[in-house]
Order: C-alpha cells, then sequence, then structure tokens
C-alpha cells in the first residue's frame, strides 16, 4: 500500500530519510504517525527509525545532540530544523515491568517492530509513503482492533503500562481490543501497581478525553485493571452506575473529567483532593476542579446563586455545566450564560472600593479590612447595593463602627 500524498508533517523529515538512505542504510517513518496518517486524524509527533548506528548517524549529519544515545535515539540538525531518530532495537530483561534491561541495536527492521505493542504501532513507512505492514496492522485498523503484536501476555509482561495504553488507543480511535490482547490484560493487570501513577493518569486522561470514555471505564473494570489503580479502584459501584447512566459522553478537558468522577463518586471536597493529589495532579487542575466540582454538585440540585456564579467563573461554569447536564437535562448553557453576564461585577477587581481607599477613608489596617470588602462584594455581587464608590464607603463604615 503507498500512500500518495503525505501530510505536509512528513515532507521536512523525508528529506532526512532520504539522506539516511542515500548512505546505504534503511530509514523510515514509525509508530503513532503512521497509524494517524492511515486513519486521516491529526499527527503529533513523527517518530523516525533507522538500521543506522548512532555513531554513523553522527557521520550523516554535521550537528546532532545525543538525546538518548543509550537507547538509540539522537537528535539531528537538518535545513535549520531538529528531528529524532531512534535506530532500529530490540529490548530485554524488563526486571521492573517498565524499562527494558538491555537494548540492542539491530539491522532488521522486523525486529524493531516486533518488540512494539499493537498492531496498529507496528506500521513503518517509507520515504516515498510506501506503507511497510509485517503484523497485519493494516488488517486491524481496518477492522479497528487494538491487537498485541506476537505474544500479548509478553507485551504486557514487558511494559505494564501498554495495558492502559490499551484502553486508551480503544476510547481515542473507538476501536476494540481483540480478544486474546483483553484476556491477557486480565491476566496481567496486577502489573499495573509496579507503573507510576503519572504514567498511568497521562493514558487514564487520554482515555477519558477519547470518543469512547465510558467503555474504556468498562474495560478496566472486566479486565479488573480497576482493581490495581489508586483510590479509584474504592469505587467500582459507581463507576458501573456512571457508565450505565452516561454511555455516550465526550469530555473536553482534564476538569471536566475529574469533575464528572467527582459528581459520579459522590466525593466531598476532601475526598477529591484525596483522589487529585494521589494521581499526581497539578495544584491548578486541583484547584480549578474542586471549585468546578462543587459548582456541578449543586446544578444537578438546584440553581446558582449570585454569589455562587461570581465564585465559579464563566470558564469553570461552563465545564461544571457540561458535566451537571448529564445528570439534569433541563440545564441551559444560554440560561446560565444570562445569568453570569447579568452579575453587576465579575471580579474583586470591578469592585469600586478596595483596602486602599478604605485606609485612605481613615480605617485601620487589619485583616478586618478584608472582611468589610468580602461583605461589600457579596453585597454588590447580589445586587444590593450599587457598585458606587460614595454608597460602598457609606456602608463600610457602618459596617465597622469604630472607624471614623
Ligand atoms: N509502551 C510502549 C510505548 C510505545 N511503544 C511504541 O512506540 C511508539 C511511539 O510511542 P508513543 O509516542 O508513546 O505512542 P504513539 O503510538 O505515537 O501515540 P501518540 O499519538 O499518543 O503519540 C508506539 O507507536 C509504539 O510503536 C510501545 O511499543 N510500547
Ligand atoms: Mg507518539
Amino acid at each position: 500500500m503507498q500512500i500518495k500524498e503525505l501530510p505536509p508533517e512528513f515532507l521536512d523529515a523525508k528529506q532526512v530519510l532520504q539522506k539516511i538512505e542515500q548512505h546505504g542504510y534503511q530509514a523510515y517513518f514509525v509508530g503513532g504517525c503512521v497509524r494517524d496518517t492511515l486513519l486521516h486524524k491529526e499527527l503529533h509527533d513523527v517518530d523516525l527509525a533507522t538500521s543506522a548506528y548512532p555513531a554513523e548517524i553522527k557521520q550523516i549529519f554535521p550537528i546532532t545532540i545525543d538525546t538518548g544515545i543509550e537507547h538509540g535515539t539522537i537528535t539531528v540538525r537538518y535545513d535549520r530544523k531538529s528531528f529524532e531518530i531512534t535506530t532500529f532495537r530490540t529490548e530485554s530483561g524488563y526486571q521492573d515491568y517498565r524499562r527494558p534491561d538491555q537494548v540492542t541495536f539491530v539491522r532488521s527492521l522486523k525486529e524493531d517492530l516486533q518488540r512494539r505493542d499493537f498492531t496498529i504501532n507496528a506500521l513503518a513507512m517509507t520515504a516515498t509513503g510506501d506503507v511497510i505492514d509485517l503484523f497485519s496492522g493494516l488488517r486491524d485498523l481496518d477492522q479497528r482492533l487494538i491487537k498485541a503484536v506476537g505474544d500479548p501476555e509478553q507485551r504486557f509482561q514487558e511494559d505494564a503500562l501498554r495495558l492502559m495504553r490499551a484502553v486508551r488507543f480503544g476510547s481515542q480511535l473507538d476501536f476494540c481490543i481483540e480478544k486474546q490482547t483483553l484476556v491477557a490484560m486480565y491476566h496481567k493487570a496486577a502489573l499495573l501497581e509496579k507503573i507510576s501513577i503519572e504514567r498511568i493518569n497521562a493514558e487514564f486522561s487520554k482515555m477519558m478525553l477519547g470518543q469512547t470514555p465510558m467503555h474504556g471505564l468498562e474495560q478496566m473494570i472486566k479486565t479488573k485493571i480497576l482493581q490495581h489503580i489508586p483510590v479509584l479502584s474504592a469505587y467500582e459501584p459507581q463507576l458501573q452506575q456512571l457508565i450505565s447512566h452516561v454511555p455516550a459522553v465526550r469530555l473536553k478537558t482534564n476538569v471536566e473529567v475529574w469533575t464528572l468522577l467527582a459528581v459520579a463518586l459522590r466525593l466531598n471536597s476532601t475526598k477529591l483532593k484525596h483522589l487529585l493529589r494521589t494521581w499526581k495532579n497539578s495544584n491548578q487542575l486541583l484547584n480549578e476542579t474542586v471549585i468546578a466540582t462543587q459548582a456541578a454538585q449543586t446544578m444537578c440540585q438546584r440553581e446558582l446563586t449570585a454569589w455562587e456564579l461570581y465564585q465559579t467563573g464563566w470558564v469553570l461554569l461552563q465545564q461544571s455545566a457540561h458535566v451537571a447536564l448529564l445528570y439534569r437535562s433541563t440545564i441551559s448553557l444560554a440560561r446560565l450564560q444570562k445569568q453570569y453576564q447579568k452579575l453587576p461585577i465579575k471580579k474583586r477587581g470591578e469592585l469600586h472600593i478596595n483596602g486602599k481607599s478604605l485606609l485612605k477613608a481613615g480605617f485601620t489596617p487589619g485583616p478586618h479590612l478584608g472582611q468589610v470588602l468580602e461583605q461589600l462584594e457579596k453585597s454588590v455581587v447580589a445586587g444590593e447595593l450599587p457598585n458606587d464608590t460614595v454608597a460602598l464607603l457609606k456602608v463600610a463604615q457602618k459596617l465597622n463602627p469604630k472607624e471614623d
């Protein structure tokens, strides 16, 4: 099979491959970029593989960087751009189920492709667009199957993260996991405990942001993978309920992902923070999810007050509403937007009074100033007071009678 017109992302790299070929070596596009081109999907990275050893690549290109030379990866500078090229290799060892103990450079493309995880990821393509399919990856792309290359148990034994990758690709591409591969996942599920939570999280989030996240969750339950991931393992019944309640959902952001889980698992703020911290999410994601969850849980029961709308902010309100809509179909985004737009102010900076103006008016410095300001802010947001400096100062003086 030949791809006649290569996407533009390949064009610069094509020259690099051809230059390597001119020196008598083989060089190919490999991995996800070939898969995604065949599926007409957006490409994120173009991986290059070659029969040339790192030292030989250095002889061809005057400027190189030893990016991961012990694994055979070199960055080549060509035409003012950078390209990562990896020498064909086999891997052995895998004592820790994560990394091979030993990498051996080889000259054969087949040996390189057969250590890869799934058949659809084991395709190669020449500079001129010829697809090399040694493990029936094209058939599996056609049948929409995630199938391990060779012996599935061995593939998962080598790198247990592949358990999550199988589920992730299944959801991203809306593919099924082939039967033997699924059985092997069930047998090897416990190996996931060897994998760092950061890497599990990265795959899990991609899965949840994919086309069929509920199918992904279902497969995590069926294969028992769920039993070997932190915190969520304790919530199987709630996740099962979520799957039957919202069979089809497309989530757009990580905040939506974790907010949906928080709502489905009925987590209070302490438990939610524990989940998010255990999964090593960033502080920003944690803070935003806590706010969005609070709003979503409330929206499932009743409309938000002006103060709640104000505190959540428009960006998080949209995400909360997207989640809450799955539980309460009467929520209207247009109505929410109208209510938000009607707020007299959108942030504290818009309040026509601040600490400085209070001090200028003779207030003594101290924490009570913050309390007075918050009271004024609440009253303005609720529409009980105009956002007017003179009026606000008057009320401030009443709130703090000791001051003149
Ligand atoms: N645990 C892993 C990780 C990667 N690979 C191989 O390395 C390639 C590149 O890995 P990566 O960039 O992680 O995945 P992609 O398939 O490129 O998918 P993505 O779109 O997420 O980049 C994969 O296609 C696969 O051939 C593998 O065999 N086993
Ligand atoms: Mg990739």
